[in-house]
C-alpha cells in the first residue's frame, strides 16, 4: 500500500545540539503509530516538523504523495495533517462549537455552511454534541482534550498529530479518550500518537515506534517493541511494567 506520510532522513539540529538524527519511517492510510521514548528524545520536534511549525535541516516528508518538505503548517494543515497540542488551550470564552469553527475556518480555510458542517461534524466524532453551546472555559479536562481533538478533526484531517493528550486523565476518564481516539482510527483517519501513558497506546496503535536521542530504536508491533532489550533499557523498566 502506498504510505500516506513518508519521512526520509529527517534530521533537526538547535545549534549544535542534534534533536532528530536521519529518522525515516511511514504511516499506511487509517494507520495508527504510537511514539515512545524518554524524556528529550525528540518526540514533539517530530511531530513539529511533520506538522510544518519546524522545517527539517535535512530529509523529506512526503504527504499523500506530494513533497511537503518545505511548505507551512497552515498549507500542510489544509493538505490533511490535523496537529493537537500537550497543553489544551481553548479559547475559553468562546462556546465549544465556536473553538470547532476556529478550526474549521483558520485550519481548513472553510466558509459559511461547509465550515459549520465541519465543525459540528468534529463534535459528533468526538462526542462533544451534547456540550456544543458550552464555554469552553467551563469544561472538564476529559472535555477539553476531546475538544483539543475536535478543533483537528474539523480540518477533516487524513492524519491526526497527537501530543500527549492523555496525560492528567483519571484512571476512569481515559478508557473514554482511549475510545474517542479508536473511534478516529477505525473511521479511517491515519493517527501518530505520542503517549508516556503506555497502556492507553497499546489499546489503539497498530505499530509502536520508539525513539531516543532523535533516532529510532525500534518500530513494529507495539508489543515486541516494548519487549524489545534495548528499549527497555532506554526507556527504563518501570514504564514496561506500567504497560502490562
Ligand atoms: N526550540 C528549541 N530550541 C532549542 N532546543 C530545543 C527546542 N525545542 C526542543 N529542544 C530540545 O530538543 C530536545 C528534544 O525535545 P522534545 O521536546 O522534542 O523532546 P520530547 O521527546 O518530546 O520530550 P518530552 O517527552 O519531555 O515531551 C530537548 O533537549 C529540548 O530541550
Amino acid at each position: 500500500m502506498t504510505p500516506l506520510l513518508e519521512i526520509s532522513g529527517l534530521a533537526k539540529r538547535f545549534g549544535k545540539l542534534t534533536v532528530i538524527d536521519d529518522l525515516s519511517f511511514t504511516v499506511a492510510p487509517g494507520e495508527a503509530l504510537g511514539v515512545v521514548g524518554p524524556n528529550g528524545a525528540g518526540k514533539s520536534t517530530m511531530l513539529n516538523l511533520v506538522n510544518g511549525v519546524l522545517r527539517p535541516d535535512e530529509g523529506t516528508i512526503r504527504f499523500a504523495g506530494t513533497d511537503v518538505t518545505r511548505i507551512g503548517a497552515d498549507r500542510r494543515c489544509r493538505a490533511g495533517i490535523g496537529r493537537s497540542y500537550q497543553i489544551p488551550r481553548p479559547f475559553g470564552e468562546m462556546t465549544v462549537f465556536g473553538n470547532a469553527l476556529v478550526g474549521a475556518t483558520l485550519g481548513a480555510g472553510l466558509r459559511g455552511r461547509h465550515a459549520h458542517r465541519a465543525a459540528f461534524e468534529a463534535l459528533e466524532r468526538t462526542e462533544l454534541m451534547s456540550l456544543a453551546n458550552s464555554p469552553a472555559g467551563a469544561l472538564r479536562l476529559l472535555d477539553r482534550k476531546r475538544l483539543e481533538l475536535a478543533r483537528a478533526m474539523a480540518c477533516g484531517p487524513r492524519l491526526i498529530l497527537l501530543d500527549e493528550i492523555a496525560g492528567g486523565l483519571t484512571d476512569s476518564e481515559l478508557p473514554t479518550l482511549v475510545d474517542t481516539v479508536r473511534g478516529l482510527r477505525d473511521s479511517g483517519v491515519a493517527v501518530i500518537w505520542i503517549e508516556h501513558i503506555v497502556h492507553a497506546l497499546l489499546a489503539v496503535v497498530d505499530r509502536l515506534m520508539c525513539l531516543t536521542y532523535g533516532t529510532m530504536l525500534a518500530i513494529g508491533d507495539p508489543q515486541a517493541v516494548m519487549r524489545d532489550p534495548e528499549v527497555v533499557t532506554a526507556y527504563l523498566g518501570h514504564t514496561v511494567e506500567r504497560a502490562s
